[in-house]
């Protein structure tokens, strides 16, 4: 199978015969994965797409931190790894069957305000040393996102971390996703409230945002998104160390409030992200914690 990639200022794109991805240095955010040229991650026609916000669609890279916390108050919503432009280390496999590149990220990339952000959480407020790699491997059918962090320093430190991931759907109303029935999960919709997932298969009709904690899943209870609409294949996800699934649909109001996401645009997402968010991560000075997701059609 011809495998090809492209370089340019801002992005790479990868290809595999028909099958290609795109990923920007900026986040290095995954913003395009197309099977047979058709469109897998869903990226707002309004999103920004010059690194002067976080892109608001793809796979945004969500580290060191989950949403906001009263512990890192100048620290913003889902931390700096989604805002800051990562290294471009090249192409790391190039063979007939995947075609992976990979990125880094450390602190001297980051903008020292928001280290010092991030070291409020910390024991001894300190800075913690990071070196993160991210690297995306193209197959003809999926798409894997690996990120491997490692503690660089003296002192071990807390982190959370998702893959943001916004998979492009026919139809909101003909989508289910499978595979959380029994598990428990935090309404952030209903002011966190806890409850237990009874559906087997979760549709949407109204804002949803959950983070459903410690997900095991089996062949038979897989993670996956389903369409109804004819044509349109399943996308399964299949997690290593991520054991958290948020679920996320802005719906109608959220969506108006955004003003990089157009008001209908609900309609055509749903974003499924894998992730360590419940509790925070403790990585050990010297050691790494490696995650991956991988999207499957
Ligand atoms: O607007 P942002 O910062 O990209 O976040 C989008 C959504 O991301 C989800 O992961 C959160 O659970 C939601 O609460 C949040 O609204």
């Amino acid at each position: 199978m011809p495998v090809d990639t492209t370089t340019s200022p801002d992005k790479v794109v990868l290809s595999i015969g028909t099958t290609s991805a795109e990923i920007y240095y900026y986040g290095a955010t995954v913003t395009s994965w197309k099977l047979n040229g058709d469109e897998r991650l869903f990226v707002s026609k309004s999103a920004v797409l010059d690194g002067t916000k976080a892109i608001r669609g793809g796979i945004p890279l969500v580290f060191p931190q989950f949403g906001k916390s009263d512990h890192t108050p100048k620290l913003p919503q889902h931390g700096f790894a989604r805002t800051t432009r990562w290294r471009w280390l090249g192409v790391s496999a190039d063979t007939a069957s995947e075609i992976s590149v990979r990125f880094a990220l450390g602190n001297a990339d980051v903008d020292p305000a928001l280290l010092e952000a991030w070291a409020e959480a910390q024991p001894g407020k300190v800075v913690p040393a990071f070196q993160a790699t991210y690297t995306v491997a193209l197959g003809p059918t999926t798409l894997k996102s690996h990120l491997a962090i490692q503690n660089t320093g003296t002192a071990p430190w807390d982190f959370t971390a998702l893959l943001h991931t916004y998979l492009a759907v026919g139809a909101i109303g003909d989508v289910s996703v499978t595979g959380l029935q029994g598990v428990r999960y935090v309404d952030k919709v209903a002011d966190g409230a806890e409850a237990t997932e009874t559906r087997e298969s979760i549709t949407v009709d109204g804002e949803v945002d959950r983070v459903y904690v410690d997900v095991k899943t089996s062949p038979s209870t897989r993670l996956a998104v389903v369409e109804k609409t004819p044509g349109r294949p399943t996308v399964s996800v299949h997690r290593s160390a991520l054991p958290d699934v948020v679920v996320w649909n802005p719906w109608t109001e959220k969506a108006r409030a955004m003003g990089d996401f157009d008001d209908d645009e609900y309609r055509t997402m749903i974003c499924v992200e894998a992730g360590h968010v419940a509790t925070p991560y403790t990585l050990p000075a010297g050691e790494t914690w490696t995650a991956s997701q991988t999207l499957a059609v």
